[in-house]
């Protein structure tokens, strides 16, 4: 990324920036004694050489009082827009820091103090205070706190939101840690600008408190103080307003233009937009965790994952919406398991409740969802989240937005490890390194000082792929790892993951919609279709096998080597029902050419047809399968 070049306009207040911070610094030192020295022949002279800003009513030159005055105009304005926003950053971050519940009453209250009146808060607070400095700085920064409170509350949200902080919660850091290394880091170039805008803003307003008698008081004086003195004489000598008025308006822009070129410059070095999916919502990270080398026991079971009667529900305005319902499937250790169904038909949602990342008002439900034969549900939080950690890799669609834009790839890799190994900063970093050469990326340690944004979309989603594996995991989940990625670097990922199961037996649940994707790199797919596993067949006889209508369909809508050219490709006609117009029978029955009576008013549970094969359909096709006499269930 080229560096942005910055404006000569903005060089010039950056300028302005630089000599008023000097003379905040030396003013009182260099001109102390002429701003204070009164001169009885001389009161409230014009402009003139010697007093270019001309006297006071004491006969004290204007400018060397201005030059004075700039010292505390700024040491005011920052402390007020340091205390405004410190507390306005704490109370922004309590929504998210507090969860859902009390979260919302936090929300409420910055909403209720946003709609008091500024100007009336800082006043009333002024006056409880007394009238001063103190009083005039302690109500502005009061003033202030809500709206930058607000901010801050909606950049959180939107941060902890996403799916590099998801991928972050993964690896259980704490909460603390994740706020100052995930949150605050990325919200910080809004809030700098926000901050630099403050101390303008408070700049003018401790002035104006001060013209009108209520901010700094005699001796002291600030540059609204001497507007004040000034403005009594503005026909007759207007160079002594001219002088405080002129310092007023410059440092307010000069604080504004550099705060805006100092968030432009946090910016553009830490974060750039996160590539949507273009399919919905865009869901992309990679969450890491990893199995100790002695890892959970498997409770007499070899499955890593054991899944039964898993459903994903959704309160919302409009009832209750159910995109999961009572899926079933487990996985062994060292096998690769495709997941497959149209857009919409639960796929990812399945993989969120697996990785405990189902957020409110989401809620899940499963008569077992075990890792390693332990139901992380029955653990108390502890064990909970370090069973999830140390068991399970994510790795989802984007990997930019997988990855913190602010981090170097040396921190993100070795996170896990730090976190849940005991690793010390450099023992994770040479794990960070070790694991980037496994999945043989060139020039691993170049790569480790790398921003995210520095790597293309293969490399990232290798990098993303690391950071699962740092800790071995006996389980990878990939929610469409290779969709935001072209052919060729598909290829290269889905090898990566292909190697790590070989070499490390690590078992892989791999997502997606494309079905020829599933059957090359899995041995055994469930078809998904409206939220429920209608299929499981092994992936090498899938063309052969395939009994539900759904599967064939999607097999149908899929080319081969040897198929008929001239021939258009078959479509699934129709498409899946929306969430709150499930059918009551067969959900895929008003797009089956098989369909029935029975199809349409009866729910055909899966039915296992012999090893590793499942099917949940009143007519099943091929093959000499019998049609079973199924309860209705919903
Ligand atoms: N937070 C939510 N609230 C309500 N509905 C949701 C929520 N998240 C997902 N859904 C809905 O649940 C259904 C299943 O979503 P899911 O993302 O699991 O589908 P998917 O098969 O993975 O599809 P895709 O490949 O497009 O992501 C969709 O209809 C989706 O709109």
């Amino acid at each position: 990324m080229g560096r942005k070049r910055l404006s000569p306009a903005r060089v010039a207040m950056l300028a302005v920036f630089g000599v008023l911070l000097a003379l905040a610094l030396v003013g009182p030192m260099l001109w102390g004694d002429r701003a204070a020295a009164v001169d009885l022949e001389r009161l409230g002279e014009g402009a003139s050489w010697a007093h270019p800003f001309g006297t006071d009513d004491l006969g004290r030159d204007m400018l060397a009082r201005v030059l004075v005055a700039t010292r505390l105009s700024l040491v005011l304005a920052l402390l007020t827009a340091g205390l405004g926003c410190g507390l306005g950053l704490l109370l922004g971050l309590l929504p998210t820091v507090l969860g859902p519940r009390l979260g919302k009453l936090a929300g409420s209250a910055i909403g209720l103090l946003l709609a008091l009146p500024g100007l009336l808060l800082a006043l009333l607070v002024a006056t409880i205070t007394g009238v001063g400095a103190t009083g005039a700085v302690v109500g502005l920064a009061v003033a202030i706190a809500p709206a930058f409170a607000r901010l801050t509350q909606t950049l959180a949200a939107q941060v902890a939101g996403s799916e590099y902080v998801a991928a972050a919660r993964m690896t259980g850091i704490s909460l603390p840690r994740l706020m100052l290394r995930h949150v605050l880091p990325n919200i910080a170039p809004a809030l700098v600008l926000q901050v630099a805008m403050a101390i303008g803003g408070a700049l003018l307003a401790l002035s104006a408190l001060s013209f009108l008698g209520l901010g700094v008081q005699e001796p002291q004086y600030d540059w609204g103080a001497l507007l004040n003195a000034g403005l009594d004489r503005i026909y007759v000598t207007p160079a002594a307003a001219l002088g405080p008025g002129i310092a007023i308006i410059v440092a307010g822009v000069a604080f504004n233009v550099t705060g805006d070129a100092l968030a432009g410059a946090l910016a553009g070095e830490t974060i750039r937009p996160a590539r949507r999916s273009g399919r919905g919502r865009s869901r992309s990270a990679a969450a890491s965790s990893a199995v100790p080398a002695s890892g959970p026991s498997a409770a007499g079971s070899d499955a890593v994952l054991q899944v039964d009667g898993l459903s994903v529900t959704f309160e919302g305005e409009g009832g209750t919406l159910t995109p999961v319902r009572d899926v079933s499937f487990s996985v062994a250790a060292g096998e690769r398991v495709g997941i497959v169904g149209e857009s919409g038909s639960g796929k990812s949602l399945t993989a969120l409740a697996i990785a405990d990342l189902i957020e409110p008002p989401g809620t899940v439900q499963a008569e077992r969802l075990a890792l390693h034969g332990r139901d992380p549900r029955e653990l108390p939080e502890r064990e909970r989240r370090r069973l999830l950690v140390t068991s399970l890799a994510m790795v989802f669609q984007d990997p930019l937005s997988s990855l913190n834009p602010v981090l170097r790839i040396e921190r993100q890799v070795g996170e896990a490890a730090q976190a849940h190994l005991g690793a010390t900063r450099g023992q994770a970093r040479v794990r960070a390194v070790e694991q980037l050469r496994e999945l043989r990326i060139p020039g691993a340690a170049r790569r480790m000082r790398q921003h995210p944004h520095e790597l293309s979309g293969g490399m990232r989603q290798r990098v993303t792929i690391a950071m699962g594996l740092t800790t071995r995991p006996s389980l990878i989940v990939a929610d469409e790892p290779t969709t935001a990625l072209d052919v060729t670097v598909q290829r290269q990922v889905l090898r990566v993951l292909r190697r790590v199961n070989a070499e490390h037996g690590t078992a892989v649940v791999l997502i997606s919609h494309d079905i020829s994707v599933i059957s090359a790199f899995c041995e055994r797919v469930l078809v998904m279709y409206a939220g429920r596993v209608v299929e499981e067949l092994a992936a090498d006889r899938m063309r052969v096998d395939a009994a539900h209508p759904y599967t064939r369909a999607l097999l149908a809508a899929t080319p081969t080597l040897d198929a008929d050219l001239d021939r258009p490709l078959a479509t699934i006609p129709g498409r899946q029902p929306a969430l709150d117009a499930v059918p009551g029978g067969c959900a895929f029955a008003p797009r089956c050419a098989h369909a029935s009576d029975r199809c349409r008013e009866r729910l055909p549970l899966l039915e296992t047809l012999g090893e590793g094969r499942r099917v949940a359909c009143w007519h099943p096709q091929g093959a000499a399968l019998p049609v079973r006499e199924q309860e209705m269930k919903r």
